[in-house]
């Protein structure tokens, strides 16, 4: 017996930034948007925890208990005092180290995966704290959708949106560590005070509306200049997109990967093919958001 869950990447399509927090966290206007590129986590029971990855990223997945996944399990049968005997297989389409989120999905399917495969039956609401000592980031891997996060990220209210966006994603030659992206934003905010981060009104009406070109105007993401600080090829990216006729042009979360909103899915494709003819990025794909979160298939 199996259980397989699949799980969405995100975009943040507002990422305020708040100054250093003495834990070292930040605290953040965090808007999410879950889009359709899937992990798929399968659970088998086995002797001991064991994960496996298939994909074109799987190279670069550790596959030792530091890995997400494996974390989810090994948080969920200490709570429950069992022994976390699962084979965990990731089948990895979400870019890795590329600001989608790609191992907090990893980490939420594989705790939705255990609780079922165990009939730990896990409230909502436990899951969710789970989820929150694993990354800031896995909360809404969970739950997908669209939602505004706080704090660290991980405190989610779950937002309407009244359409559908489609957009296109580049993913770079090589990635980013988070960590290091927010020490450069520490370090280009030195001597200026950071404002507390909120959430832009024009930007929750815009997806409330499902109006592509309202959001285009009020996309924003405070870590984007740290991104093209530690990656400054990525602004070549970004013009190439801009140039094919995007809506709006922005780095994906902590990055590398970019982010251009397009009207419908015609437009993407169009601005798909003349990303990948640029040679300014390593694979192009399209997607479309928002999808709904960790599923059991
Ligand atoms: C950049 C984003 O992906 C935007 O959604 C997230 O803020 C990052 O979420 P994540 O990868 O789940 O991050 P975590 O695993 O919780 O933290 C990794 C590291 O990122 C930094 N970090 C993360 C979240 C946050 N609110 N402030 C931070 O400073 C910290 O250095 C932390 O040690
Ligand atoms: N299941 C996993 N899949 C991918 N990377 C993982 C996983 N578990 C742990 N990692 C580690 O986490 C690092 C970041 O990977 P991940 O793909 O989650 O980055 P990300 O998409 O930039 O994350 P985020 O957008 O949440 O900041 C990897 O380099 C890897 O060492």
């Amino acid at each position: 017996m199996s259980v397989t869950v699949r799980v969405p990447a995100k975009v943040n399509v507002q990422l305020a930034v708040g100054a250093a927090r003495p834990d070292g966290f930040h605290d953040l206007a965090n808007v999410f948007l879950a889009v359709g590129l899937y992990d798929e986590v399968t659970v088998t029971p086995a002797d001991e925890l064991r994960v496996s990855c298939a994909g074109p990223d799987a190279a670069q997945v550790p596959l030792d208990h530091t890995n997400l996944a494996a974390r989810a399990a090994l948080a969920l049968a200490a709570r429950r005092g069992i022994e976390p005997n699962v084979h965990v297989h990731i089948a990895k389409d979400i870019p890795v180290a590329g600001g989608m989120a790609g191992g907090s999905a990893d980490g939420a399917g594989a705790l939705l995966a255990c609780d079922a495969l165990w009939g730990t039956g896990a409230s909502r609401a436990e899951l969710l704290d789970i989820c929150a000592e694993l990354g800031s980031d896995v909360p809404f891997s969970l739950v997908g959708g669209a939602a505004l996060g706080i704090g660290r990220g991980e405190r989610l209210t779950a937002l309407e949106v009244g359409g559908t966006f489609h957009w296109v994603f580049a993913m770079a030659e090589r990635g980013l560590s988070t960590p290091a992206v927010f020490r450069e934003f520490d370090r280009l905010a030195e001597g200026r005070e950071v404002p507390e981060p909120v959430a832009s009104q024009d930007l929750l009406d815009a997806l409330a509306k499902g109006d592509a070109d309202a959001l285009a105007a009020a996309v924003t993401n405070d870590l984007q200049p740290a991104a093209l600080s530690l990656f400054p090829e990525l602004a070549d990216t970004l013009a190439a997109g801009r140039a094919a006729g995007s809506l709006a042009a922005l780095v994906s979360g902590s990055g590398p990967t970019t982010a251009f909103l397009t009207r419908d899915a015609e437009a993407a494709e169009r601005v798909a093919k003349a990303l990948r003819d640029s040679g300014t990025c390593r694979t192009v794909r399209t997607a479309a958001g928002p999808v709904p979160g960790a599923t059991v298939l």
